[in-house]
């Protein structure tokens, strides 16, 4: 048996190997250590291997599902091993063969298809990175929903276009890869261009996906060419759109991992679809995670943009709307389509409130298809399909109940009323799963029992047989009964005996002695029962076994049947699924429009940017749980000539959330839905840029101030006349006067190069002088009171600049000490009337007035602060922000050396 796994394992080194054995998954040597570990199961051993113990562990077969979930969250991938014939024949083969055991599959993070490993709201994408000479390409499939796409991309916002996406998994060509031009024969001779830009693989990981290295000849364009053609049995891949040589290799590559890892049997696949990357607004992932789009900063999602505005009732129109939240459109047509949908049943509560009722009880049909596509379904995803093709006929019914209605739809939902009718006027597919199936069938196939009465006249007769047998059986017992007067005889069934007799200790005698034991054969005595059988008793039980088997093997058969019927009816049922899935969608965002009353935005090709009494949908709705205050709502309005707002205020103002607002209406608005404002006019924003509070990136060894700078840069270097730019505090995280001047020079680049509609938040109010001389800046504040000495925020946006900053008011809000307060409304006042800034006060300070007097009287000082002291010197000339931990460490040391130095 060892020899029979260590030549499985060898086929799948880089995987956890599920080896079947019985009713356990058994993993050996250093699977079974790390399996164990991230379990947290028993880890015990079995056997030696070359002298030493062979560690071992298990899990369940019934229970598997929720430890390969546990497995693929940490980033294993599992090849699942099962027995691959039947014990009995392996015995044929002599008493010591070992049963055939072959790999069936291999679950990885991007090749998912359970119910139990999946989150139904969200689609789990693979996804595949491939270059040929200069052009970069992404190919990403759901396997779960059978979407297949492909877009090319640009090393520089490939890190957008894979926030976007958030793929489980992602295949890029090992090392060789990058170097050869990773497009096979006919892609081969790239330019050495080399791997993508770091940065890009770097944030997908850090953002959870799972990285996976294959064989540059994996990413080979001509044979993804062939695998294509093969798949969707076409001549030319002509007709799938442009495909670019770099369209076929990341396909290609893609194809194959989901080969290698079902085992040769593909899920249903949707022809590739090629997107534009010009027809998505780009925002990149520090962007999405300022914005809190789908989940909040501390990686929860509830209290994102998505939870709050998420009303759907299905699964599959779950995922849409989180595609739609993903990727924005810039086409401002097929906004207005969109937008026409929603409008539509904002108008029609009725109408709306009907389908919505009639959407909820839609099973997940995508998914169902799915499952059967790679063997995997059951008897329920047979019901789903069912279920669901009455679903959509019952809305087609409600949505346009006759052909003329259908002219009043606008065009979205027309399109979604034919994809409704996919499967033409005579359903044949409904007609047969509504009179195959029962009306709820159990989960496996195995087991039987899912074929409705009536379907099958020969499976009624063997089932009819097998339910005869059992009243036979029932009979039979009364017979014995009477004939041996014992009322407590049993006939029972057990999987080691099957039928059997079943009497008490008591009562055994008298069957065990003459004229009884004639007829009834002993076969055990327990404790308490002593068991018999009886000529008749095995006749019976052989036909009730014969007419079971028979009976179950029919079912099989006509679940063969059925799913090939599914199956064959992919394409409808795909185009049906979407149109389940638009309509949820559309509904749902109607249905937050008129709860929140929110409005329908005007959204064209202009640079407008026109927001009236706009509010951010996130916080307005945390007041309105809260029963606090109600939300200040705030115009915007960044027209051509004043395109850059300055906004100052004090902290806790509102700077922020009035930032974030203008940005998430946008995305709102362009994703096709309605927006928490009074009115808006949005010219399409291509891309959207935002620099939000602080963050330390520390695991890769960035400091706040790096981070801040680091994205700044992006936003400069980028950001073109159709993006929309938030900037919030830039250069907060540095020296005050290196912060100002780098926050200066950002206004004017933004203002003059990059020439984005654009929201500059800072406290340095130095910058509104340059009003002055940037035509298109405008100034505006976060209106406070002061009242009796305490602050009190207006929330509201104001003209002008702010007088001051309250930093201190805001932190004796925050509670901190009242002598701190103190001094530092007198530091503040000695600074406001210094002329020559803060070095010349750093002799008043107390702290350094202690140190310095100490230090005039051992040596004469050369300057106040620096010379001092070596530590001093030192501290003088760190700047902590650009300190990374470790260096922070040593410093320490250094300090105290120093110290130690000078005492001695
Ligand atoms: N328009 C508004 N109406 C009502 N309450 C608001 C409004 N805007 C902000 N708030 C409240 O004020 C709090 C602080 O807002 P925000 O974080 O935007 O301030 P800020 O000026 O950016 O502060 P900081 O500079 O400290 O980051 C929010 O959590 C919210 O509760």
């Amino acid at each position: 048996m060892m020899a029979q796994y260590l030549e499985i394992k060898a086929q799948a080194p880089d995987c956890l190997l599920f080896y079947r054995m019985g009713d356990f998954y058994e993993l050996f040597f250093e699977d079974a250590v790390k399996a164990a570990e991230a379990l947290d199961i028993t880890l015990t051993k079995r056997g030696q291997h070359l002298g030493q113990d062979i560690p071992m562990a298990g899990v369940p077969v019934h229970s598997a599902d929720s430890y390969l979930a546990r497995l693929i969250q940490h980033r294993f991938k599992v090849a699942v091993c099962e027995q691959t014939e039947d014990p009995a024949e392996a015995k044929k083969r002599g008493s010591k063969a070992v049963v055939r055991r072959e790999i069936v599959r291999l679950v990885t993070p991007g090749t998912l298809t359970e119910d139990a490993l999946l989150d139904a709201r969200a689609n789990n994408y693979l996804a595949a990175l491939a270059r040929v000479r200069d052009a970069w390409s992404l190919a990403w499939a759901d396997m779960s929903t059978g979407e297949l796409s492909v877009q090319p991309v640009e090393p520089a916002t490939l890190a957008a276009t894979l926030a976007q996406l958030a793929p489980g998994e992602l295949l890029v060509p090992d090392d060789s890869g990058w170097t050869q031009g990773a497009g096979g024969a006919s892609g081969a001779g790239g330019d050495d261009a080399g791997a993508p830009p770091a940065g890009g693989l770097e944030a997908a990981e850090a953002a959870g996906t799972a990285i996976t290295r294959e064989p540059a000849a994996r990413f080979a364009s001509d044979a993804g060419e062939r695998r294509l053609t093969r798949l969707f049995d076409v001549a030319t891949t002509a007709g799938f759109g442009d495909l670019s040589r770099a369209d076929l290799a990341a396909l290609g590559a893609l194809l194959g991992y989901l080969e290698d890892t079902q085992k040769g049997r593909l899920p249903r696949l949707t022809a590739p679809r090629r997107c534009d990357p010009a027809g998505t607004m780009l925002i990149d992932a520090a962007t999405r995670r300022n914005l809190e789009l789908d989940r909040t900063l501390a990686g929860e999602r509830r209290g994102s943009l998505l939870a709050e505005i998420d009303k759907t009732v299905t699964g599959a129109g779950a995922r849409a709307m989180a595609r739609r939240l993903a990727a924005p459109l810039t086409d401002a047509e097929a906004i207005n389509r969109r937008l026409d949908a929603v409008e539509f049943f904002v108008d029609d509560a009725d109408r709306r409130a009907d389908l919505r009722g009639l959407l909820r009880q839609a099973p997940d049909l995508e998914r169902a298809l799915a499952r059967l596509s790679v063997g995997r379904g059951g008897p329920r995803d047979l019901a789903a399909v069912r279920d669901a093709l009455a679903a959509a006929r019952a809305i087609r019914a409600r949505l346009a109940p006759a052909d003329h209605d259908l002219d009043r739809l606008p065009s979205d939902l027309s399109a979604a009323q034919q994809g409704l009718a996919a499967l033409g006027p005579d359903d044949s597919l409904s007609t047969l799963l509504d009179s195959a199936l029962v009306a709820e069938p159990p989960v496996l196939a195995r087991d039987g029992g899912f074929v409705a009465p009536g379907y099958d006249a020969a499976l009624d007769d063997h089932r009819r047989l097998r339910d005869e047998s059992r009243r036979l059986i029932a009979g039979l017992e009364a017979d014995y009964r009477q004939e041996t007067g014992i009322q407590s005889l049993k006939i029972k069934h057990n999987n080691v005996l099957g039928f059997h007799v079943d009497v008490t200790a008591r009562h055994a005698e008298a069957l065990l002695a003459p004229p009884l034991n004639a007829r009834f054969i002993h076969r055990q005595t327990l404790a308490n029962n002593v068991r018999f059988t009886t000529t008749d008793l095995a006749d019976l039980a052989r036909k009730i076994a014969e007419a079971g088997d028979r009976a179950l093997a029919m079912e099989q058969e006509i679940f063969q049947r059925l799913s090939d019927a599914v199956l064959d009816a992919g394409l409808a049922l795909t185009a049906i699924a979407e149109a389940l899935a638009a309509l949820d969608v559309a509904t749902a965002l109607a249905d937050l429009a008129q709860t929140r009353r929110w409005v329908r935005p005007i959204v064209d090709d202009s640079l407008a940017f026109g927001i009236e009494g706009g509010r951010h949908p996130v916080v307005e709705a945390a007041l309105i749980a809260q029963g606090a205050a109600r939300f200040v709502a705030n115009d915007c309005d960044l027209r051509r000539d004043r395109r850059l707002w300055l906004v100052t205020g004090p902290n806790m103002a509102g700077k922020s959330t009035f930032l974030r607002q203008n940005a998430l209406i946008a995305v709102l608005a362009q994703m096709g839905g309605f927006v928490p404002a009074d009115a808006a006019h949005i010219g399409v924003v291509d891309r959207l840029f935002s620099r939000v509070g602080a963050s330390d990136d520390l695991a890769h060894g960035r400091s706040t101030f790096m981070v801040e700078m680091v994205e700044t840069a992006a936003i400069l270097n980028q950001a073109g006349e159709r993006a929309l730019v938030i900037l919030d505090e830039i250069g907060r995280g540095t020296a005050t006067y290196d912060g100002l001047s780098i926050a200066w020079a950002t206004v004017e680049h933004l203002h003059d190069l990059n020439r984005a509609r654009a929201l500059f938040a800072t406290h340095y109010h130095e910058l509104t002088v340059l009003k002055e001389r940037l035509d298109a800046l405008a100034l505006r504040a976060m209106g406070v009171k002061e009242y009796d000495g305490e602050l009190i925020f207006l929330h509201e946006v104001v003209q002008g600049a702010a007088d001051r900053s309250y930093g201190i008011q805001v932190a004796k809000l925050a509670g901190l000490p009242p002598p701190v307060i103190e001094r530092a409304r007198q530091v503040l006042a000695q600074l406001e009337a210094s002329s020559t800034g803060p070095t010349a006060l750093v002799n008043d300070l107390p702290l350094f007035q202690a140190m310095a007097a100490a230090q005039a009287a051992s040596e004469p000082a050369t300057h106040p602060a620096a010379g001092a002291h070596p530590v001093l010197d030192t501290l003088a000339e760190t700047d902590p922000d650009s300190l990374t931990p470790r260096a922070a460490l040593d410093l320490l040391y250094e300090l105290k050396r120093l110290a130690g130095d000078q005492h001695s």
